[in-house]
C-alpha cells in the first residue's frame, strides 16, 4: 500500500499534465517560423520546448542565434501570441481519466487549482473550452506573478488563494522538474505523470514522490 496524504488542496500543472496542448503550440510556433522566413520543426521538438512559458518555447523554437537578436525574439513572441489566440485549445484534449479525476476530487471535497507557467490570456480560454475551468477554486498562470515554476512562490500564492493551512495539506501534480522543484522547495509531496513533456529530460530523472502513468493513479496515494 502506498503512503497516503491527507491533502485538502490538489495543484495542477496544466500543459502535459491535464491538457495535451502540444498539436497547437506546435502549429502556433511553426505558423510563427514560417511567417518570419524560418524552418518549421516537429511536434517531438516543440515538446522538449514546453515548460517554462511561452516565452521560453519562442526562444528554443528560434534557435540560439536568432533569439540573440532581442528586436526579432519580441517580434516573434508578438507573432506567436497573434497565432497561439487561434489556435489556442482547437486541438487540444484532456488526457484519459483528467475529468474524473477532477471530479473525484472535488467530489471529496478537496479544493483545486490549477498553477501553469503558460501565460494567463491562453490559459483561461484553454481550461473554459476543455470544460473543466469550474473546477479550480484558482488558477495561477506563468504571468500572474513576476516569477515562474521552479520558484516556488506560485504554488504558495496558490495555496494562499485556496486559505490552505500548509504546504503539507496540499499535493502537486506536473509532469516536468519545474512542477518537482517548486513543490519540493516547500516539502510539498509532488507527483510527477509520465506521459507529459518534462522539457525532454526523461521524467525517472527527477526526482518525486511518485510516478503516475495516468492520472487517476493519484487518487490512490490521498487519504
Ligand atoms: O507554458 C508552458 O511552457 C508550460 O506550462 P505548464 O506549466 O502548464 O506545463
Ligand atoms: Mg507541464
Amino acid at each position: 500500500m502506498p503512503e497516503r496524504y491527507a491533502a485538502e488542496v490538489v495543484l495542477f500543472d496544466l500543459d502535459g499534465t491535464l491538457v495535451d496542448t502540444l498539436p497547437d503550440l506546435t502549429e502556433a510556433a511553426n505558423r510563427t517560423l514560417v511567417e518570419l522566413g524560418l524552418p518549421p520543426r516537429t511536434q517531438g521538438e516543440i515538446a522538449t520546448f514546453v515548460g517554462q512559458g511561452i516565452g521560453e518555447l519562442v526562444r528554443r523554437a528560434l534557435g540560439a542565434a536568432v533569439a540573440a537578436d532581442s528586436a526579432r525574439l519580441e517580434t516573434a513572441l508578438q507573432v506567436f501570441r497573434r497565432h497561439y489566440a487561434q489556435v489556442n485549445g482547437n486541438d487540444s484534449r484532456l488526457y484519459p481519466g483528467a475529468l474524473e479525476t477532477l471530479e473525484t476530487l472535488r467530489d471529496a471535497g478537496r479544493k483545486l487549482a490549477v498553477v501553469t507557467n503558460k501565460a494567463s490570456q491562453f490559459t483561461l480560454p484553454l481550461l473554459e473550452r476543455m470544460g473543466i475551468l469550474s473546477y479550480f477554486a484558482a488558477v495561477v498562470s506563468g504571468d500572474t506573478l513576476p516569477v515562474k515554476k521552479p520558484d516556488p512562490a506560485m504554488l504558495r500564492y496558490a495555496l494562499t488563494q485556496l486559505g490552505a493551512s500548509s504546504p503539507i495539506a496540499a499535493v502537486m501534480v506536473g509532469d516536468s522538474r519545474n512542477d518537482a522543484l517548486a513543490a519540493r522547495a516547500l516539502e510539498m509531496p509532488v507527483f510527477l505523470v509520465t506521459y507529459g513533456y518534462s522539457e525532454g529530460q526523461p521524467i525517472h530523472e527527477v526526482p518525486c514522490t511518485a510516478y503516475l502513468e495516468s492520472l487517476p493513479e493519484v487518487l490512490n496515494f490521498l487519504a
